[in-house]
């Protein structure tokens, strides 16, 4: 329903006009020193407000640790984090109720849930709950950034596993960096989003992800490869329409000689990276690479036609409110923290964390 992961598992919650939003984040190793300073700087990244093109709604986005948190360090029991809403124009909503918005979630929710939905600013839609992620996204990177190949020996009873040595470089730890590399197809993302504006419209933008440090063998061949297990993720980041790993789509167009990467040593490292740090399902020790395809933002302050389900007639509308002009520019790190979710939920499932917090 609400939940991902199998051990490192969260559970999200909350509507963006209701008292609060947030995660529920199970499985994060007893000992793990959890602040508030950790996880400010990404949620400081993901706030609206403070570069042209996103929303002009500002919220303190301070995290209240609810439970699972005891002296700084996580406890070993689920840690609840909320966050107050306390900067909402439900007005809005009210007034352009008889347009379900074209491209966002308001009539999709009215039919699953039969009206009883909280419709204000998108309800448990909204972007709004990916403070949650960011949230679970920054305890996620900082237990992947204690990842080893090589543990200093008091950490060596319970090192990473025999057999896993392919490429295991990584003594810094495993890290996630997350870019626009587009807005609206052009690569000058400031020439994009001026695009928007002068056309009075929103945009659409790509993202890309990069991780450094991973180690070969997570995932599963089949149902649990690790491109289902991002993708799966990814997809729960509100505007993504797509995924590709590596070359992606581009590979349709390849000869198989042009897109092998050749392997370059017993380390597994490979020549080229168009397989993106995926093979098989499984991470082959290279460095990780996706793009998501990120929409227009469905709230475009332009002119549209669609239902007016009062009066049953197609009609003319404009949204009024605030909303990013181009959901892309704050996404890449809310994509990090999706990533950091996944990743680490793979790695405690293959027991790759070194036993380091007491
Ligand atoms: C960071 C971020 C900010 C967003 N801001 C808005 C917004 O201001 N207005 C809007 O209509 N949609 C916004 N969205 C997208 C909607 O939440 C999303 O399109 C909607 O929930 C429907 O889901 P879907 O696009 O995945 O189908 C935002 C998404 C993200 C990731
Ligand atoms: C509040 C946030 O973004 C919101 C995401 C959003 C949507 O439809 O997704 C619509 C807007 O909501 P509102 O109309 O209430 O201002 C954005 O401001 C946030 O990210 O914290």
């Amino acid at each position: 329903m609400n939940s991902f992961g199998r051990i490192f598992r969260v559970h999200i919650f909350g509507e963006s006009h209701g008292e609060s939003v947030g995660i529920v984040i199970d499985g994060v190793p007893a000992g793990l020193p959890i602040a508030t300073d950790d996880l400010m700087p990404d949620l400081e990244r993901r706030k609206g407000g403070k570069q042209k093109g996103t929303t002009p709604r500002q919220e303190a986005d301070y995290p209240f640790f609810k439970s699972g948190v005891f002296n700084d360090k996580a406890t070993g029991a689920p840690i609840t984090i909320f966050f107050e809403n306390n900067n909402t124009r439900s007005g809005d909503y009210e007034k352009q109720r008889s347009f379900p918005r074209p491209g966002h979630a308001d009539f999709v929710a009215h039919q699953k849930f039969g009206g009883n939905e909280d419709f204000r600013g998108g309800g448990h839609f909204s972007a709004r709950l990916t403070t949650g992620l960011v949230a679970a996204g920054a305890i996620a990177k900082k237990m992947l950034l204690h990842f080893t190949s090589n543990p200093s020996p008091n950490e060596r009873d319970t090192a990473p596993r025999p057999g896993y040595s392919l490429n295991e470089v990584s003594n810094a730890g495993i890290t996630i960096a997350a870019a626009v590399t587009a807005i609206g197809g052009e690569a000058d993302l400031e020439k994009g989003l001026q695009k928007a504006i002068d056309a009075k419209d929103s945009v659409g933008g790509l993202v890309e992800c990069i991780v450094n440090g991973l180690p070969a063998g997570l995932g599963e061949p089949f149902f649990d490869s690790v491109e289902s297990h991002l993708a799966h993720m990814m997809f729960a980041i509100p505007a993504v329409k797509g995924v590709e790993f590596g070359t992606g789509f581009a590979a349709a167009k390849m000869f198989g000689s042009q897109h092998n990467d050749a392997i370059e040593d017993m380390s597994g490292k490979t020549a080229t990276n168009h397989a993106g740090g995926i093979v098989g399902g499984i991470t082959n020790g290279n460095q990780l690479v996706f793009r998501l395809a990120i929409k227009p933002t469905a709230s475009t302050p332009k002119q549209q036609h669609s239902l007016n389900w009062e009066t049953g007639q197609m009609e003319d509308f404009a949204i009024k409110g605030r909303h990013d002009l181009c959901v892309a520019l704050r996404a890449p790190v809310i994509v990090e923290a999706a990533a950091a979710i996944a990743l680490a939920d793979l790695m405690m499932l293959e027991q790759r964390f070194p036993r380091v917090w007491q």
